[in-house]
């Protein structure tokens, strides 16, 4: 009997890198991911602001613009010798990358890096290798973030989103939830990266980011951020509570442009071998948060997509 090898996907995700977000206040905003989120301040030039929570020489990029949203989500490949096999794979897909100039490169502090847009949501991609090592170590602030978790969206095109990202881009279920009317939720990793989520959609009835996670090193992160939090008067969104599907004890609170970001503590770990199935969780309040908390009006509320 002849069996035709399944196609091979190439793409092997180191991780979820960096997003680049506009921001309307740079100054504020840089002044909010540095002493409310915890990051560090890289590189400032005079409209962007490179930041980091790991060794990388950026894991957040703020430029100044007139309208907040999300610009550009960034993985960084798992080898720098897969970057032209990913290249030539996406170009196979009718994605058309293009690959970035040395100068621009150069200006990212990354190594070969190339861009495309989803065809359903219109997000700029941005797959890289060998971005720049810092030589200091990253200093977490009191309440400890340890890297930039994941990018959740709620989108009109679910089911094209579901397809594309687990079918072209390599992307793992970890787990579903639906009523199978209005509310459907799939949270997925970037295989073969761990995290029981790099991305989520949830279906909605417009195209939207609906929040930024960054991961807190221990569940006592949680609760000095809620401290720092009311003692600086950002608004809570919702938590703390915990999630169901990674597990997770999770916080969420409005950055100077009311985007919603998410501390999550405790994400469920998957190996890239012999991970178990993805289930199928009730459609409830409780697989969202088994706590019994539920979250602000404006929780996920403010999220433009930038796909100009
Ligand atoms: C989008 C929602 C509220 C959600 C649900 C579950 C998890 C998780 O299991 O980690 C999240 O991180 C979420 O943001
Ligand atoms: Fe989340």
């Amino acid at each position: 009997m002849f069996f035709l090898e399944e196609e091979r996907i190439m793409i092997r995700h180191k991780k979820l890198g960096y997003v680049v977000l506009n921001v309307t206040n740079l100054d504020n905003s840089v002044d909010f991911y540095e002493n409310i989120v915890g990051l560090q301040v890289v590189e400032l030039k005079n409209t962007i602001a490179f930041l980091r929570c790991s060794s990388d020489h950026h894991n957040l990029i703020l430029e100044q613009a007139g309208e907040a949203g999300l610009k550009r989500v960034a993985y960084e490949l798992e080898k720098e010798d897969q970057f032209q096999g990913v290249f030539d794979y996406l170009t196979e897909k009718g994605l058309n990358p293009i690959e970035l100039s040395a100068e621009e490169t150069q200006s990212l502090a990354q190594g070969r890096t190339l861009r495309f847009k989803d065809p359903h949501m219109g997000v700029t991609y941005e797959y890289y290798v060998d971005m720049k090592q810092m030589d200091s170590p990253f200093v977490p602030k009191k309440a400890k973030i340890t890297r930039f978790l994941h990018v959740v969206y709620e989108t009109n095109k679910y089911e094209e989103m579901l397809d594309f990202f687990t079918n072209t881009l390599n992307f793992r279920v970890s787990d579903t939830s639906s009523d199978n009317k209005e509310s459907s939720w799939a949270w997925l990793r970037a295989f073969p990266s761990p995290y029981h989520h790099d991305m989520a959609i949830t279906k909605g009835a417009e195209n939207k980011l609906n929040h930024l996670a960054y991961q807190a090193e221990r569940v006592d992160d949680i609760g000095i951020q809620v401290n720092k939090l009311k003692n600086a008067n950002v608004p809570i969104l919702f938590g703390p509570g915990r999630h169901r599907p990674s597990s997770s004890v999770f916080l969420y609170f409005a950055d100077p442009d009311r985007i919603t970001l998410e501390y999550s503590q405790g994400m469920e770990e998957f190996p890239e071998e012999g991970a178990r199935q993805p289930r199928e969780l009730e459609p409830t309040p409780e697989t969202i948060d088994e706590w019994g908390g539920t979250p602000e009006p404006d929780f996920g509320k403010f999220g433009k997509l930038i796909t100009d």
